[in-house]
């Protein structure tokens, strides 16, 4: 039993080192749709060069009010970022949380990640009072994300326009109290072991992303609800982040938990705990990666199912972790969305979000 989880201990923490994709196939995931068309994200330099007679660089300033932690401004909003930004009319301006926010601004955007009714409240009436700026994005919506049931709802009656995968969700059980009684219940509904262990809120703390592997219903009693147990899915040990800013979609790959063979689930139980492999640092080391675990999810596939799924999440600024079941034909699982994650961690996110920002402030002077 210990042998078992020294391995595991050193196989995670081996794995923890990211995925990197610097690979090229995943530039060629850099897309925006301008109507039904999906076309790629414009960089400087590539026909969107701000000029001198540019009207609305010359007489408008687009104003994004932000609130957010002081760990998300300092990986969000880096110099490289600010000074695109500004090349194109958009300032970064901080909202000041110690003044009542409507005497603040004005602002075209007010973008935040920040926890707490108080919060929600504010930023509800100052939305009501202030239909003109494009809030990112409802508290409502982002407070959905914030239960790990609730995050997946829906996600697996989504019909997508693409056929060449399909999405589910692993099954998945929540245990409010007593979960020494919840062995039962999952055998009922017939969850097979193991099971991941994961806080059913996620409310910003390394807590509630500390999750546990549970070999054996007599396991389960260790574990401290509110919890969601939900299947483990065998996934070659790659997952797939995509990153969603508006129109645009971007993936990457990350290094993820091992499969977990029949013997390994026949000889070991006991509760694991496993490090935040999802969120580890860059690393371009995909050189050992079977190509059938590691080859990116198609195209058409993601666009079909980003749309989607924009629509039932009601959000702009979200990523999903994927995984591929293993040894299918493209039958991925979606495992977590994420509000504004890290997107310094998204390759030319600076130039991204100018764009997002710039077409914005674009149809804005359309419409007026
Ligand atoms: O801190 P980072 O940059 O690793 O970003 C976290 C995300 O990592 P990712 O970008 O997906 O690799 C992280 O994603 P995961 O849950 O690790 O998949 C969360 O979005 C996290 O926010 P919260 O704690 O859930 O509110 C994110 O934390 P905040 O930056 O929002 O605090
Ligand atoms: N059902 C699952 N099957 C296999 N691996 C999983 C499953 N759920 C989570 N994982 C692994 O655990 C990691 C963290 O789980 P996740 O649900 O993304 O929580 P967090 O919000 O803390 O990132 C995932 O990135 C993946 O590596
Ligand atoms: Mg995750
Ligand atoms: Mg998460």
């Amino acid at each position: 039993m210990f042998g078992t989880l020294a391995s595991r201990e050193l196989e995670t923490a081996r794995l923890s080192r990211d995925l990197g994709l610097s690979c090229g196939g995943f530039e060629d995931l850099g897309m925006r749709m301008e109507g039904e068309n999906m076309v790629p994200h414009r960089g400087e330099g590539e026909g969107e060069q701000v000029t001198e007679t540019e009207p609305f660089q010359q007489t408008q300033r687009f104003v994004v009010g932000y609130a957010l932690t002081s760990k998300k401004k300092k990986s969000f909003l880096q110099p490289k970022l600010e000074t695109l930004a500004r090349r194109k009319g958009i300032y970064f301006v901080a909202i000041d949380l110690n003044r009542p926010l409507s005497e603040q601004g004005p602002f075209d955007v007010v973008l935040h990640k920040l926890l707490g009714k108080e919060w929600q409240d504010i930023i509800e009436d100052y939305q009501q009072n202030h239909p003109e700026v494009t809030v990112l994005d409802p508290p409502g919506e982002i407070q959905r994300i914030h239960n790990r049931q609730s995050m997946l709802q829906g996600l697996a009656d989504l019909n997508l326009s693409d056929c060449s995968g399909s999405i589910f969700v692993p099954k998945q059980m929540v245990v409010l109290k007593d979960s020494a009684s919840s062995a039962d219940k999952v055998v009922e509904a017939g969850l097979k072991f193991p099971l991941v262990a994961k806080p059913l809120w996620i409310d910003g703390t390394a807590k509630s992303h500390q999750l546990f592997l549970a070999y054996d219903r007599f396991s389960l009693a260790e574990l401290d609800p509110p919890i969601v147990l939900q299947e483990f899915v065998n996934h070659g040990g790659v997952l797939f982040k995509v990153f969603v800013v508006g129109d645009t979609i971007k993936v990457v790959r990350r290094l993820s938990l091992p499969n977990i063979s029949n013997c390994e689930k026949g000889k070991v139980d006991g509760v694991f705990k496993f490090p935040r492999v999802s969120s580890a640092a860059a690393s371009a080391d995909n050189a050992e990666l079977d190509p059938s675990v590691a080859e990116l999810p198609p195209k058409p596939f993601l666009e079909a199912l980003v749309k989607e799924l924009r629509s039932l999440l009601g959000l702009r600024l979200f990523n999903i972790d994927m995984i591929r079941e293993h040894g299918s034909n493209n039958v991925f699982y979606v495992i977590d969305i994420n509000y504004f994650p890290g997107y310094a961690k998204m390759p030319d996110y600076e130039q991204v979000f100018v764009d997002f920002f710039h077409n914005m402030a674009q149809d804005k002077r359309r419409c007026k």
